[in-house]
């Protein structure tokens, strides 16, 4: 990967292109949707067909996994009539990757003719009215690190992706958050079904109690270190954006809790609503193209 050009940005179009040319010319599959899963769900890829798997080691330029509950694969298969991509394990800032890294996979996607990103996470709850288990519809989003000058689309802007300064006021489809909430009701997921804004923080530390309560003021339902970035280059470039959220942690806003969050238990509660998650993806893949646009 070059390191000229824009103190920010890490990648040439150059990258993008031979990374992109790489995998079509190793894989037939020409996916119309990727989908990439937070901590512990890469078995989101399960439902799919033909499956073709590389491990991102072997792929030009891709970074590596260096987190628990993220394998480190791109699966590429078909369910139903689309081809599709699963991200096995998305990359973070705190594993000191920049935000050029962190969203490469986003615009190779593109570059591959991806039209849909279904990003799937984990995070802990602020909205007291949350409950461990509870599937969020990302709404909305807060960018931290954006506001503190962590940014993914920082440096100049390469036109042949998108324009300098993208709408964000509309990041997540109306029409695919309507057709999740619908296929969640039918697979009977409306008792923990939510919808609300999520906020990403750098990490890797949890929150305190007083960031909390202050994530809490902003509007901010449920926090994580992920997902943010990568909508935001999706967005940049014109892709459709699902966000789903799992709800694997009560954040404490108050100094007389005694529970402690850690990365285990958020596996675990990830692992506990895997298949549900799987079927609800599995389902709006099949149904993205024929119900939305
Ligand atoms: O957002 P994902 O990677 O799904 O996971 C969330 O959970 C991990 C912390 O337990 C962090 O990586 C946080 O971002
Ligand atoms: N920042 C943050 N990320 C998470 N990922 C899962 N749970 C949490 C949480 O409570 N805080």
């Amino acid at each position: 990967m070059h390191t000229k050009g824009s103190p920010s940005c890490c990648c040439s179009f150059e990258d993008y292109n031979l990374t992109t040319e790489w995998l079509l010319n190793h894989t037939s599959q020409r996916p119309k949707v990727a989908v990439i899963c937070g901590s512990g769900l890469g078995l989101l890829a399960d439902g799919a067909a033909n499956k073709q798997t590389f491990r991102y080691q072997d792929i030009p330029n891709f970074p590596v996994s260096t987190v628990a509950g993220h394998e480190g694969c791109l699966v590429f298969g078909t369910i139903e009539d689309t081809s599709c991509v699963f991200m096995q394990g998305h990359f973070h800032l705190y594993e000191g990757y920049s935000l050029c890294q962190v969203t490469f996979p986003v615009r190779i996607f593109k570059l591959m003719g991806v039209e849909t990103v279904l990003v799937t996470n984990a995070s802990g709850a602020i909205c007291p009215d949350y409950k461990v288990g509870d599937i969020m519809i990302i709404k909305d989003h807060i960018n931290l690190p954006g506001f503190a000058g962590q940014h993914p689309l920082f440096g100049p802007n390469d036109e042949r992706f998108g324009t300098r300064f993208p709408c964000m006021s509309d990041a997540y489809s109306k029409d695919l958050r309507r057709l999740a909430g619908q296929i969640c009701s039918e697979l009977g997921c409306s008792g923990f079904l939510r919808e609300g804004v999520y906020c990403m923080v750098s990490g890797p530390n949890f929150e305190t109690i007083a960031e909390a309560r202050m994530l809490q003021v902003l509007g901010c339902d449920s926090v994580g270190m992920s997902t943010v970035p990568e909508v935001t280059v999706a967005k940049h470039c014109g892709l459709r954006v699902l966000g789903l959220s799992l709800i694997t942690n009560m954040v404490s806003l108050d100094y007389s809790r005694e529970e402690k969050v850690n990365h285990d238990e958020v596996l675990q509660i990830m692992k506990m609503r895997a298949e549900v998650l799987q079927r609800v993806v599995t389902e709006l893949i099949s149904r993205c193209s024929i119900n939305t646009h």
